[in-house]
């Protein structure tokens, strides 16, 4: 599980997050939704000790994350972030492979090489495994992004904004994959989406964020309400059922 207690976060003058407390229980895909500049970011790149903890406590799996070294919860908890800054002169391979480096230093055991091949298979990079990043697309360098933050095989795995730049049918297989990474290996997925309708087809839970708060910690059918959408989001929505999974219906 990983606890957040009572986290506020400011820069400067400005409140990012205002005395948050969540639990994200183990196990299963919790998404974290809300408006642009909500703090989704900003929770979850404490939750991974990105940037030093101003107020409150967080642990993940007991471990308490901001005074454990950086190694050791990299063992435990990996991220990826929104725009990660990774050169282009690197093969896609290689970039998976910086998945495995917190576990051997660098050196690559059999077992490493297996879980990185394993990783590019899952996501269809076999075939693109030599080419050099700046010679992909968009969705494909994505891919690879998320490949090697799965090849770091931890516990915990924190996506922000996983889907950007991926079409359809990648966005599908990747909520997909997560979700069997997860229900084999009870892995605890935290995943940052700004489509709902995702979120209400894979994930277990909703986390809804509103300026620097949480406003709500549920299941899909109680947070996608027309009421608590708007309240969210600030703009009416419709909601339809299908299958059991509420479909939010936003263009209009
Ligand atoms: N480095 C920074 N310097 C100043 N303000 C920042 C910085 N990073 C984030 N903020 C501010 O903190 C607030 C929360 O940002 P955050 O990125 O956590 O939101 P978010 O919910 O992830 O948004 P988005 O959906 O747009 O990615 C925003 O008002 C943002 O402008």
């Amino acid at each position: 599980m990983i606890r957040i207690e009572n986290v506020s976060f400011s820069r400067g003058s400005k409140t990012i997050l205002q005395d948050v407390s969540l639990d994200i229980p183990k196990g299963g895909i919790t998404a974290l939704v809300g408006a642009n500049g909500a703090g989704k970011s900003t929770l979850l790149s404490l939750i991974a000790r990105l940037q030093p903890l101003q107020a409150g406590q967080i642990t993940a799996g007991g471990l308490p994350v901001h005074a454990t070294p950086s190694r050791e919860l990299a063992k435990v908890i990996a991220i990826l972030r929104q725009e990660p800054l990774v050169t282009s002169r690197l093969r896609v391979r290689e970039l998976v492979s910086f998945g495995r480096f917190p576990h051997g230093r660098g050196k690559l055991t059999n077992e490493d090489h297996a879980l990185v091949e394993r990783a590019l298979q899952q996501f269809d990079l076999t075939d693109l495994a030599d080419r050099f990043l700046e010679t992909l697309s968009g969705g494909q360098r994505q891919r690879a992004l998320v490949a090697m933050t799965i090849a770091q095989d931890t516990e915990y795995l924190l996506l922000d904004e996983p889907l950007n730049n991926l079409d359809m049918y990648f966005a599908r297989e990747l909520m997909r994959s997560l979700k069997a990474v997860s229900k084999a290996h009870g892995k605890t997925v935290v995943i940052v989406l700004h489509d709902v309708n995702q979120a209400a087809s894979h994930a277990d839970r909703i986390v809804a964020m509103k300026d620097g708060r949480v406003v709500a910690n549920a299941s899909a059918r109680e947070i996608l309400t027309p009421p608590m959408l708007f309240d969210i989001f600030g703009f009416e929505m419709e909601v339809e059922t299908i299958n059991g999974t509420p479909v939010v219906l936003h263009f209009q």
